[in-house]
């Protein structure tokens, strides 16, 4: 659905993109983590058409984005500060929105400004910075996009209304397959909302996977023996990350699950568990075999 391929940005002599590739799903949440200065805000421009970039492309189902209206229409993209017309209603905005975007729908409108409870005719330059946001949500979803960016979409909201958004934009990606690419600096935001997920360091993506493989992909395991088993035990599976305590060993082992499950049992442990492994450890574990330390990278 949406490709960027080495796609590239300098400001002045600063590289703030280096050969970046993206490859969104349709119908799935893409989450573009990342620490201050990424490079996430200038990518998600680039891959809505607002940004040029220097080199490489960025498509969306196969068409190019920039100078390409008719594509742009399908796209939108709620920048990190919402912006409005001067002294406008969220009413005012409405009308412009109606006038530009074809699948405007006025009725999903009247639903979400009242699912939000915000009052339309107020003006938005006196609304928190909370109501803002919601009010560009209202704005973009009754818009009806195919492809919603987002950038830190969830600062500024409440923990009532960030699940509310949250709930609003998986009923649009289930019902009618709408792609969202969503940007955060905080990984266990993410970790229950995307179905895949880029880590950007740098102007670079350093890390690109989807979230239901990886967890099954790797497991973290506590086992502990009567008599220590010899070196087989671990030279048997892929084992990423190992602690040893006593008698108890506790692995984060890479591979099928039924294949590590008859593994273990073949040395008859007597205490073996499987534990959750949070989206953080899985990174840890990971990125710390390519060299880079998540937790200085994204909180
Ligand atoms: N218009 C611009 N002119 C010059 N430099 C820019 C411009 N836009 C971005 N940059 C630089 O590019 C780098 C990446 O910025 P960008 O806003 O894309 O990062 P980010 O990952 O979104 O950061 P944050 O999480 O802090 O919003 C930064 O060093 C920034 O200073």
């Amino acid at each position: 659905m949406i490709k960027a391929e080495h796609v590239s940005k300098t400001f002045g002599r600063f590289e703030a993109v280096k050969d970046v590739q993206v490859h969104v799903n349709k119908g799935s949440i893409y989450g573009l983590l990342g620490s201050n200065g990424a490079g996430k805000t200038t990518l998600l421009k680039i891959i809505s058409g607002i940004v040029k970039a220097d080199k490489g492309t960025a498509q969306v189902e196969g068409q190019s984005i920039f100078e390409r209206p008719d594509v742009k229409k399908r796209i939108l993209f709620i920048p990190d500060q919402p912006y409005f017309f001067h002294q406008t209603s969220l009413l005012q905005m409405a009308s412009f929105y109606e006038a530009v975007y074809d699948r405007w729908d006025s009725e999903r409108f009247h639903q979400l400004y009242e699912h939000f409870s915000l009052d339309p005719k107020a003006k938005l330059s006196r609304m928190s910075k909370g109501m803002q946001r919601q009010a560009s949500f209202i704005l973009t979803l009754a818009a009806m996009p195919d492809v919603l960016v987002l950038d830190e979409p969830f600062d500024g909201l409440d923990p009532v209304v960030r699940q509310q958004v949250k709930n609003l934009l998986i009923q649009d990606v289930s019902n009618r397959a709408m792609t969202v690419l969503v940007s955060s600096h905080n990984l266990r935001e993410m970790e229950d909302f995307c179905d895949a997920v880029g880590v950007m360091h740098k102007g670079r993506i350093l890390y690109e996977r989807d979230l239901e493989e990886l967890k099954t992909d790797v497991s973290k395991l506590q086992v502990a023996f009567k008599k220590m088993p010899d070196d087989t035990f671990l030279s048997g599976m892929d084992v990423m990350h190992m602690e040893k305590r006593g008698r108890v060993l506790t692995c984060i082992v890479r591979g099928q699950e039924g294949d590590i499950d008859r593994h273990v049992r073949s040395y008859e442990p007597a205490i073996y568990d499987v534990l959750p492994l949070t989206l953080e450890e899985i990174f840890t574990y990971e990125m710390g075999s390519v060299g880079y330390e998540i937790r200085n990278l994204i909180v």
